[in-house]
């Protein structure tokens, strides 16, 4: 018989795939990933056997419903179109219109300019650095826009898209040693979440990738 459940193609510390594993937890969605390592090799994701999955040669990609998507944001609202139960967006548009806002300042602004391509290419030296300054520049942005529509959440008091954004870019910040003091909202919106189960089971060190020195 043929396997209908979704199917993820993910890497344990990509902050898109862990967007999209937040996502489907939270709609209760049953998936089965698919891991694509990242660096094995200079990268399972530059195969041709996965280039026909996603011509971007990133992660993630879903297949899902007969079809193939890519791209976290666009997968994410996919899921919340066709899978209206437990909702990730707020009804009111003026709320919508923020959690994309939240989304697109992260996946546009921020995520891109530190993702391992491009620090890659800057290079071993400088790396470090120019994460920090651009995670840093597009916080403030981000901080600044809770100030406004922060409840409990990103936006209001229930979890949305944002929050699925958020959290793992909170993760990546860590990782480069970003300064966290300066956005308060944000670190208490990260802990409010942290414990939350779809957020953990999303974790990367939940994934079945994840490296055994690494899981606890
Ligand atoms: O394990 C590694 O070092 C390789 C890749 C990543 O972290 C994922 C990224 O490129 C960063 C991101 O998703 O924002």
């Amino acid at each position: 018989m043929a396997n209908n459940k979704p199917v993820l193609y993910s890497y344990w510390r990509s902050s898109c795939s862990w967007r999209v594993r937040i996502a489907l937890n939270l709609k209760e969605i049953p998936y089965d990933i698919k891991p694509v390592s990242l660096i094995k090799g200079g990268g399972e994701q530059h195969c041709n056997e996965y280039r026909e999955v996603n011509p971007m040669e990133q992660v993630p990609s879903l297949c899902i419903d007969g079809h193939t998507l890519i791209e976290s944001l666009s997968i994410m609202h996919y899921l919340e179109e066709t899978r209206p139960q437990r909702p990730l967006m707020p009804q009111d548009c003026f709320k919508r219109a923020k959690v994309r806002e939240i989304c697109e300042v992260i996946a546009s602004g921020i995520q891109p300019l530190q993702n391992l391509i491009v620090l890659i290419y800057v290079g071993e030296e400088k790396k470090k650095e120019w994460a920090q300054h651009w995670i840093t520049r597009g916080f403030r942005a981000v901080e600044k826009l809770l100030s406004s529509c922060a409840g409990k959440y990103c936006v209001g008091d229930e979890i949305t898209l944002a929050d699925c954004c958020l959290v793992p870019q909170v993760f990546n910040a860590r990782r480069f040693h970003v300064d966290l003091r300066p956005f308060p909202i944000i670190l208490r919106i990260d802990r409010e979440l942290e414990n939350h189960p779809a957020f953990r089971a999303a974790h990367p060190s939940a994934q079945p990738d994840c490296p055994p020195e690494v899981a606890k």
